[in-house]
C-alpha cells in the first residue's frame, strides 16, 4: 500500500475514528477540528468519546508521528493528497440536510489545496452534494469522491477497520483508485460507483435499517394484540438468511444521531424529485408511535394519568454502549411524560456528569432512579440493568411496576420481587 498524505476535518465520532484507523493503516495524517479544546484534549492524548480502542490508536498514532492534531483547517490541508471531510451535517429547515459547515470549509480551504488533490465526503450528505462542491471548488485539478461511512457509534474502531464494505462514488478513475487504495490494507470488498450512487447508498442503508426496525416494532404490538412473543417471532425470522438476524430487536423506537436525520434527508430528496417513498414516510411516522407507545403503557400503568406521579427512568442514551444522547427515544419517551405532568429521575452510566436533560433529573444509580417511584422504565439496554437486585428495587419503590421497553429483562426476575413487568411485543405466559 503506497503511504498517503490525508488531512481529516471534523475530529468527531467519525473524523477521530478515521484519522486514527488510517495513521494505524500507514497514512501520514493531519486531523483538524474548530473546537480547539477538543483539540487541546487530543493532543494531550484524550479522548472524550465512548469508543472501545479509540484512546490506545490515538496514543499509537501520537507516538509514531504519523498522527497530529491542529485547529487550522488551512494548515492540515496543504500539502494533503487527500482532504476527508467529516464535519456535522445535522437536520437542517423541513428536514434537508444542513451543508453549512462542509460548504463553509470547502470555501476556505479551495485556494490552498494542492495541485491534483481529492477532496472526499464522508460525512453523509444528499444527492448532487460532489457535484455541488465541484463547482464551489472550481479547481479542474481537484476531483471530489463520496466515501459514505457506515460505522456504528459504540464499534466505530472496529467497523471502520472490518466493514462490510468500502463505498467509492467518482466520476474519475484515479481518484477513484487513489481513494479505494487508503482501505487496500483491511481487503474489503469495494464497490466503485458513480457519486450520485454513492450519495444514496448511504441513506438507502439508513433508510432500510430504519424501516426494518419500525416494521419490527409494528410487529411488537400486533403480538401485544394477538397474545404472541415479538422475541420468538424474531428468533424464527432471523434463521432466513435472506432476513438476516441483525435490526431486529423491538424496543422504544429508533433514534441517535443519524437514523432521524437521514430518513428525513432522504424523504426531502424524494420530495424534490417527485418521489413518494411511502414505505419510508410510513417507517418514521411509526417510530414516533412507538415512542408514544411507551408512554402511554406508563401511563396506563399509573392508572391512566401521571400528573404528579414519580416516574424513573433507567438509560437515557439512544442505545447501549454510547453516550451519545442525540436524538435519543429515552429522552422523546422522557419528554412526553413530562408533558403528561410527571415528574422524571433518571440514571445512564454514562450521564453520571449531567444534573438535569430534557425535563429529567439525572441520579447516580438505578436505586435511586427507582426510589419512591410510581413506575420504572426501562429505555437503554446497559447490560448493568439486568444485574439489578430487583428485590431492594421494589423496596425502594412506590409502586412495584416495570416498563422493559427493550425486552432487556428475563420477566421472572422481576416478577420474583413481585413487580409487575410489561415489555414490549411480549405476553407473559
Ligand atoms: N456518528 C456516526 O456514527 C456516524 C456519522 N456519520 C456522518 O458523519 C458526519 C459527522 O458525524 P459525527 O462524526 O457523528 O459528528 P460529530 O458532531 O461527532 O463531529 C463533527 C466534528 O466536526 C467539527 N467541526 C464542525 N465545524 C467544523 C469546521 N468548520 N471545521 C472543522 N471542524 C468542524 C466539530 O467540532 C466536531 O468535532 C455526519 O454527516 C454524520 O451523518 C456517518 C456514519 C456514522
Ligand atoms: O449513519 C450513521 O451514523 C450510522 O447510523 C447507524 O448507527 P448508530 O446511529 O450508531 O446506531 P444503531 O446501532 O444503528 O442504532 C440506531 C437505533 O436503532 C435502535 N435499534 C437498533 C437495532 C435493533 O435491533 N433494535 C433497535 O431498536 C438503537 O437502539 C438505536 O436507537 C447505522 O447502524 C450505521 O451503519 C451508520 O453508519
Amino acid at each position: 500500500m503506497e503511504s498517503r498524505r490525508i488531512a481529516v476535518v471534523g475530529c468527531g465520532y467519525v473524523g477521530l475514528t478515521t484519522g486514527a484507523c488510517l495513521a494505524k493503516l500507514g497514512h501520514e495524517v493531519s486531523c483538524c477540528d474548530v473546537d480547539g479544546e477538543k483539540i487541546a484534549r487530543l493532543r494531550r492524548g484524550e479522548v472524550d468519546i465512548r469508543e472501545p480502542g479509540l484512546g490506545e490508536l490515538v496514543a499509537e498514532g501520537a507516538a509514531t508521528g504519523g498522527l497530529r492534531f491542529t485547529r487550522d483547517n488551512r494548515q492540515a490541508v496543504s500539502g494533503a493528497e487527500v482532504v476527508l471531510l467529516c464535519l456535522p451535517t445535522p437536520m437542517g429547515a423541513d428536514g434537508d440536510a444542513d451543508l453549512g459547515a462542509v460548504e463553509s470549509v470547502v470555501g476556505d480551504i479551495r485556494a490552498l489545496l494542492a495541485r491534483g488533490a481529492v477532496v472526499v465526503t464522508k460525512s453523509t450528505v444528499p444527492v448532487g452534494t460532489a457535484e455541488r462542491l465541484g463547482r464551489l471548488l472550481g479547481r479542474e485539478d481537484v476531483a471530489v469522491v463520496s466515501n459514505p461511512e457506515f460505522l456504528r457509534e459504540g464499534h466505530a474502531v472496529e467497523d471502520f477497520l472490518n466493514p462490510d464494505r468500502v463505498v467509492v462514488g467518482a466520476d474519475e478513475p484515479r481518484a477513484a483508485e487513489l481513494v479505494a487504495g487508503l482501505y487496500s490494507p483491511l481487503g474489503a470488498r469495494t464497490v466503485l460507483i458513480d457519486p450520485v450512487s454513492a450519495e444514496l447508498v448511504k441513506y438507502a442503508s439508513n433508510g432500510f435499517l430504519a424501516t426494518k426496525l419500525s416494521y419490527v416494532n409494528d410487529l411488537a404490538e400486533l403480538c401485544e394484540r394477538t397474545g404472541g412473543d415479538v422475541e420468538a417471532v424474531t428468533e424464527g425470522m432471523k434463521r432466513d438468511h435472506r432476513i438476516a438476524p441483525s435490526f431486529l430487536r423491538a424496543g422504544p423506537g429508533w433514534g441517535g444521531s443519524c437514523l432521524p436525520k437521514d430518513t428525513a434527508a432522504l424523504l426531502r430528496t424524494a420530495d424534490t424529485a417527485s418521489v413518494e417513498l411511502p414505505l419510508l414516510r410510513a417507517a418514521v411516522r411509526a417510530n414516533g408511535h412507538h415512542q408514544a407507545r411507551v408512554a402511554d403503557k406508563v401511563v396506563d400503568r399509573c392508572g391512566g394519568d401521571v400528573a404528579g406521579a414519580r416516574i424513573g427512568l433507567l438509560g437515557l442514551t439512544f442505545k447501549a454502549g454510547t453516550g451519545d444522547l442525540r436524538d435519543s427515544p429515552a429522552l422523546a419517551i422522557a419528554r412526553l411524560l413530562a408533558d403528561r405532568g410527571a415528574q422524571l429521575r433518571g440514571y445512564d452510566p454514562e450521564c453520571a456528569q449531567l444534573s438535569a436533560v430534557a425535563g429529567v433529573r439525572c441520579v447516580g444509580d438505578a436505586y435511586l432512579a427507582a426510589e419512591d417511584a410510581d413506575a420504572l422504565v426501562l429505555l437503554t439496554d446497559w447490560p448493568e440493568f439486568a444485574e439489578l437486585d430487583w428485590a431492594k428495587v421494589a423496596e425502594v419503590m412506590r409502586a412495584p411496576v416495570l416498563v422493559d421497553a427493550r425486552n432487556q429483562l428475563d420477566p421472572r426476575e422481576p416478577g420474583r420481587a413481585g413487580i409487575t413487568w410489561r415489555g414490549t411485543g411480549r405476553t407473559l405466559r
